[in-house]
């Protein structure tokens, strides 16, 4: 007889398979292979920004005491006694009625305690000696950066698992990170199921199709942030996938299969698990694409069985793979970011169970609008290529009108949300 199987709520799977999440192990790569990976270590600034009081302009810097009485009238004359570019140092103490000619970034010469622009300044060489005057009287201050003015010592500027952006990358550059704590990003094994399936260099024939959700899978994991390692696509034979998941299983953290995991013929994934001794998490969620979407547990790795319809493969993935490869890189926000936005135009088909649309956001007068992106059954490909967000329709209503406000998720995003599953509920417009 045909196995029954019982839906769950979305929020439900997703608590399961979070209990599975772990901590990554740390470690260190080099500042220049930091980018787009995960902080491990809180970062605090163990010197100030910038160092030493330094120069925003190049100028002359002179003591601001000696500029008091200079007008058009009557300009105040210096003796320019040095020179400094940025990295040298002016070692002497400016004495009254000097300057010292100094660029951006130079050090302030001690003594001094202010800055004139060059273009403020005239100047002229007298008997072999170089004096420049200014026409205005300059406060104490005037154009210094200041040490610490930017950040101060012991101030802790990034924590452990953010993201690392160019930013991030420049303060760690900044405080001399050549190595960087990192997560490690964890290894997830993909393999393809069907014997239908073609790989991308293959001439279509009859009957078959190109694996498209592999290639896709691999893609979400690389955004997610993690690695992948592609087993392969195998046809619908039970003994060889089995064998072919056990190995995969051994090399890897996490494993996704796709297809295979409703209830037909050939679909081995449910025996696949029986076989190898896991224990299945769940095996229907009440959602839509992706109710097939199964989820198995052996020897603490989870087993993802993502439907073979790729649309449903592709939201199986952002829902249930995606915050445990976040998780494990420290975020405490390790879900799909959750916005409200408007329709964008009538989505008029009924939600027996929660809908999750492909949709594009953009924004208008500074509301966020979402629009279904095409054709969007479970089976399709072509509007995944335009979909940043998911539109989530609750289970249970009739049907949504443009102008109606819902919730979105969205996919480019890497900010991410806590816990983006209470309260999903139909907006009135
Ligand atoms: N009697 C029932 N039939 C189906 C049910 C059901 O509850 N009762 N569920 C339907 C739903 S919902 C979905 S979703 C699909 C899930 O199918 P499987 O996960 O078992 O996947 P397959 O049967 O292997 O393939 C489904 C579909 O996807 C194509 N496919 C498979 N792999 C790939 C790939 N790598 N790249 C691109 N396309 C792929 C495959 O050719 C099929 O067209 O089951 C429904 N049926
Ligand atoms: O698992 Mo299916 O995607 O609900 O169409
Ligand atoms: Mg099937």
């Amino acid at each position: 007889m045909l196995e029954r199987r019982n839906p769950i709520a979305v929020s439900e799977a997703v608590k399961k398979v979070m209990e599975f999440a772990y901590e990554e192990k740390v470690e260190w790569v080099s500042l220049t292979d930091s980018n787009a990976r995960f902080l491990a270590e809180d970062i605090a600034a163990d010197q100030d920004v910038p160092s030493f009081d330094r120069s925003p302009y190049d100028g002359f810097a002179i003591r601001s005491v000696d500029s008091e009485l200079a007008t058009k009238e009557n300009p105040v004359q210096f003796k320019v006694v040095g020179e400094i570019g940025a990295g040298f140092v002016y070692e002497a103490e400016v004495q009254a009625f000097q300057a010292v000619r100094i660029m951006t970034g130079a050090p302030i010469p001690a003594g001094c305690d202010a800055v004139v622009m060059l273009e403020l300044t005239k100047n002229e060489v007298q008997n072999g000696e170089t004096f420049m005057s200014i026409n205005r009287a300059y406060e104490a201050g005037t154009n210094i950066s200041y040490q610490g003015e930017d950040v101060k010592i012991g101030e802790v500027l990034i924590e452990k698992g953010q993201y690392i952006n160019p930013g991030v990358v420049a303060l760690l550059a900044t405080f001399g990170y050549a190595k960087v704590p990192v997560y490690r990003k964890p290894i997830i094994g993909v393999i393809a199921t069907g014997s239908e399936l073609l790989e991308p260099d293959e001439a279509l024939a009859p009957g078959k199709i190109r694996n498209s959700n592999a290639y896709m899978s691999m893609a979400q994991i690389e955004r997610a942030g993690a690695s992948f390692k592609y087993f392969g696509k195998f046809s619908d034979d039970l003994d060889v996938c089995i064998e072919e998941v056990k190995k995969a299983l051994a090399e890897v953290d996490l494993l996704i299969t796709t297809g295979g995991v409703s209830v037909g013929d050939y679909d081995y994934l449910p025996a696949i698990y029986k076989a190898i001794g896991a224990e299945v998490l769940f095996n229907k969620v009440a959602m839509r694409p992706g109710s097939v979407t199964t989820v198995a547990a052996l020897d603490g790795k989870l087993l993802y069985g993502l439907s073979g319809n790729p649309s449903a493969c592709y939201v199986g993935f952002e829902l249930f793979t995606r915050p445990i490869i976040r998780k494990a890189f420290g975020s405490n926000q390790p879900h799909l970011r959750r916005e409200k936005a408007v329709l964008g135009e009538d989505f008029t088909k009924a939600n027996p169970f929660t809908r999750f649309i492909r949709a594009a956001v953009h924004y208008d007068q500074g509301q966020l609008i979402a629009t279904p992106s095409g054709f969007n059954k479970s089976s399709a490909v072509s509007s995944l290529a335009t979909a940043d967000a998911f539109i989530v329709l609750p289970g249970g209503s009739r049907g949504y009108e443009k102008n109606m406000f819902v919730d979105v998720l969205l996919l480019d995003d890497l900010q991410g949300s806590e816990w983006p599953w209470d309260n999903i509920k139909k907006y009135s417009k």
